[in-house]
Formats: C-alpha cells, structure tokens, sequence
C-alpha cells in the first residue's frame, strides 16, 4: 500500500465518524488486482475478501466468495518486523528465516540469510548501527519487553525514509491505563536518547515525540502477531494448524495491515501461519460461504473458558461472545 494512501487514510481514522469509515474502506485496496499483500503469482486476480463493519467487533474481514477448506485467502508482507531476543542470532534480521550454519554475521552479530535481505535492510540498518542501543535493549531484556524492538525498527525505518510516520495509524489502537503509559514512557526517553545523543545532525527525528512512541505501541499491543514457523512440511491445512500450534518458540514479531482487520473467535474459520519466513498465509480451516466474517483465532484455543475470556479481556480488551464461549466450551 502507498505510503500516501496510507496517509490519506490515517487522516480519516484520525477524525473518525461513520462516513469516514466509509470512505477509509473504499480506500483500502483489498478488492484491487494491484494488492501489495497479495502476491502470490499462481492466484491471479483479488483476495476473496472485503473489510466491512461488524455489528459488535469493529472493522472485520468477510468473505465475497465461497471458500474452500484448506485455500489460501491471501498472503501478507509485515510493514514491520523484529526477530525474538533468543532467535536474535539464529535467524534473517530482516526476513525471520532460520539461518543455515554457513551463513556470516555482520560486525553487530545479526545475520541476512540472503544478498536480497540484506539490500531490502540496507537504509534502517545503516541508522540503526549508528545508534548505541545498549541501554535501550537492556531495558527491554531485563523488563521482557519485545514490542519496543518493533517500535525501535520502525524508527530506524522512519529516519532512513523506508516508512511513513504514521504507516500504522490505519490500525485499532489499544486502551492505554495512566500506569501502562507512565512504563511506556520510560521506553521512550531510552530510544529518544539514544538516537538523538547519535543522529540529531544527519537525521530528521522531529516526529520522534512521546506521542508517537505511544501511538505506535498502542497499535502494536492490539495488532502485532507472534511468528511462528511451521516449517515447508506443512504446507497442507490440517498439519500446519497442528504445527502452528506445537512451534517452537517464536522466531519474532510481526505488524501487517490487512491481517489485523481479522476479528478474534475461539473456533474459527481462518487461520494465520508462516512457512520459513515473517511472510504471512491466511488459510481457511472450513467451507466459508461468500458474506460470511473471517474469523482468526488471536489465543490459544485449547485453553478453558474462563482462562480465554480472561486472556482476550486483558491483552485485548473485549469479553469474547463467540458460539464457544456463550456455551460455556
Ligand atoms: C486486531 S483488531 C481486529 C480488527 C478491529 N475490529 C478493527 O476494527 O480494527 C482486534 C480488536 O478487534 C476487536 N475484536 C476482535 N475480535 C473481537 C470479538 N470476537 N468480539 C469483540 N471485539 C473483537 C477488539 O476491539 C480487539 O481489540
């Protein structure tokens, strides 16, 4: 998506009424054959998809055709990625793939699996090596925070001109409490500093306010996807939704645009998975039939009633009424 239509949009989300949502809808791509996100080459043409208004979720995603059990809806590229603390080392700084044994680290100890990786980085890369980080990253690793990686990605990103300042303002943010924004605040006057103290000559950091550290994080909370990789061998439906929940620790984090239109159900009819790298599939699990909402499972769904209501309420902020949960399953 443009960074400009982004922008176009984020405007419209700012001052928010019923026709501007409207109208932020009949913006967004999802129905054009030009979909950055949709890119698989042997799927011509649109996703089956629209994003629509829901009666009591917000924005959703709905299907405009009937689809099969097992098919590929749509694949997304993230518009901002990090790889976990523990896969630091282990896996592609830009992409997430696991890293093959013969592959050569850069000065810093992150490694690209590829030349390709490696040029797609080049601009954020080059600003984050001028920054010390040591304080920042020892902040988050001894707090066990992981979304400032992201925050500090998209920074790096920003100063480089490789995103827009306000690329995820089109997302639904999260409710910050005064105690949530006194920790995230701390945060923010880490990055602040460390990329002031290195750049403040050769980089616009003007947008780099404490309002857009939280405005970013507060998406990021609500709309970030854990990424997990499941592996060329289960390409096929029902194993890749048996191994997408027996991964391995996750590989890092993720933002995308059009997947974070997907509401929540604790039995669902789509699913999320990632192959060998951030770039992520949505599957359908079940026949849908064309007008009916995609649904995606945000937690894990073998877990009881009370402890999914419970999970959704505190990192979410909704109380799940889906079929399962008014039954008490
Ligand atoms: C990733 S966003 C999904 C898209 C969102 N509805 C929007 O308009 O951008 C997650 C948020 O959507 C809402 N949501 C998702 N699933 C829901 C559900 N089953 N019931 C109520 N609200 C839901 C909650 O506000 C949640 O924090």
């Amino acid at each position: 998506m443009s960074h400009s239509l982004i922008r176009r949009c984020s405007r419209l989300v700012s001052s928010c009424t019923t026709g501007n949502y409207r109208k932020i809808l009949q913006l967004l791509p999802f129905s054009s054959t030009n979909l950055e996100e949709h890119d698989d080459p042997s799927r011509p043409g649109p996703p089956p998809i629209r994003v629509g208004i829901t009666e009591s979720a917000g924005r959703g995603v709905f299907a405009t055709r009937g689809i099969g059990a097992g098919d590929l809806i749509h694949t997304a590229k993230p518009i901002v990625c990090h790889p976990s603390l523990s896969g630091i080392h282990s896996v592609c700084y830009f992409c997430l793939r696991k890293l093959g044994s013969s592959t050569c680290p850069e000065a810093s100890g992150v490694s690209f699996c590829s030349e390709e990786c490696k040029q797609r980085s080049k601009e954020f890369y080059d600003v984050e090596m001028k920054v010390n980080w040591t304080d920042f990253d020892d902040y988050c690793r001894t707090h066990g925070l992981k979304y400032p990686f992201l925050v500090k990605r998209l920074a790096c990103m920003v100063i480089s001109g490789d995103a827009s300042i306000d690329c995820l303002d089109i997302l639904q943010p999260a409710n910050l409490t005064p105690e949530m924004i006194v920790k995230m605040e701390e945060g923010f006057a880490l990055l602040r500093n460390a990329i002031a103290n290195k750049l403040i000559t050769n980089g616009n950091i003007d947008f780099l306010s404490k309002q857009w550290y939280l405005n970013v994080l507060a998406r990021i909370r609500i709309n970030a996807f854990r990424v997990d990789l499941v592996g060329g061998l289960y390409e096929d439906l029902f194993s890749s939704a048996v191994a997408s929940v027996e991964a391995e620790a996750a590989v890092g984090n993720a933002v995308y645009i059009l997947p974070s239109f997907y509401n929540h159900d604790c039995d669902p009819n789509a699913h999320i998975i990632w192959i060998d790298t951030a770039d992520a599939k949505l599957k359908a699990l079940r026949n849908v039939e064309a007008g009916e909402e995609l649904r995606i499972c945000y937690i894990d769904a073998s877990m009881d009633r009370d402890a999914r209501q419970e999970l959704l309420l505190r990192g979410f902020g909704f109380q799940c009424k889906c079929n399962r949960c008014l039954h008490g399953d």
